[in-house]
């Protein structure tokens, strides 16, 4: 569905990523995580098209979209969600979803509605309500119903669970799972809550420094020694040679513990 092949990108003249090759399958969760500053959301908005890639390839259904503006990545298929301002704040929450389905005739965007609502039954008594004075939960509910009405395929998450509590966050992993499994979205997620987010993937990887320092197993990611001290921002043994980082393999894992 999607990939990346040696994407070397950043902001202006400021090179963040390096040589970041990533696949997420059609159908799957493919999970980045990484300390802070590491270039995750950077990544993601790279893939969105909203960053200066210097050289390598994004290609999403087989088709090489480095080039394209976003919106004719969103008319392809893809809905980015960042973080903060996932949703038209001044619009009410029914004014967000119409939004979302403007192209759509009346016929399509009803049923898009219903399939949006079935999965997302939280927002239902809030239509009316301006989206800014949504909770932070409600408003991530929200932003995910929108590329339900788009009838997304790929959705780019970045840190949907970010100052949520516990038990929410849990609450929005059980919907990425859902629509995944009930609605055959492919999703790529962000998450600073690793281990949580990794326990409902098919695929980790993790970028240290804007590298791609694991791919593979994200169980074993979990289990590893060395994962959780790197998590932790202790880096001191990721092996840089030169502009090299040493990326594990997910057979090297079973050794680091
Ligand atoms: N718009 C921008 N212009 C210039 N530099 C930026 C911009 N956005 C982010 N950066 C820089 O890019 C680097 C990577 O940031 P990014 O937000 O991608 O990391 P991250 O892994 O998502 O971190 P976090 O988990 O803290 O959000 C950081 O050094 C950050 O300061």
């Amino acid at each position: 569905m999607l990939k990346t092949e040696k994407v070397n990108a950043g902001y202006g003249k400021l090179q963040i990523l390096f040589d970041v090759s990533i696949e997420a399958e059609k159908g799957k969760i493919t999970t980045i995580v990484g300390p802070n500053g590491s270039g995750k959301s950077t990544f993601l908005k790279t893939v969105f098209g909203l960053t200066t890639v210097y050289s390598g390839r994004i290609l999403f259904k087989g088709t090489d979209v480095t080039k394209l503006p976003p919106f004719k990545r969103t008319r392809m298929g893809m809905a980015y969600l960042p973080q903060t301002n996932n949703v038209f704040a001044n619009l009410t929450v029914m004014e967000n979803l119409r939004m979302a389905g403007y192209i759509l005739s009346e016929e399509e965007f009803k049923d898009r509605l219903e399939l949006a609502l079935s999965v997302f039954p939280e927002i239902k008594n809030l239509l009316k309500r301006k989206a800014g004075n949504l909770s932070g939960g409600q408003r991530q509910f929200l932003a995910m119903a929108t590329a339900l009405i788009r009838n997304s395929e790929l959705l780019l998450l970045d840190e949907p669970t970010a100052q949520l509590a516990p038990k929410l966050a849990d609450v929005i992993f059980g919907k990425i799972v859902e629509m995944r499994d009930d609605h055959g979205l492919t999703v790529l997620l962000v998450e600073q809550n690793a281990k949580k987010a990794l326990e409902i993937s098919d695929k980790g990887y993790m970028l240290v420094s804007g590298r791609v320092f694991y791919e593979g197993d994200p169980v074993r990611l979990i289990t590893d020694d060395k994962f959780q001290r790197h998590f932790l921002g202790i880096i001191e043994d990721v092996e840089i040679v030169g502009e090299k980082t040493e990326k594990l393999e997910a057979g090297d894992v079973d050794g680091c513990s």
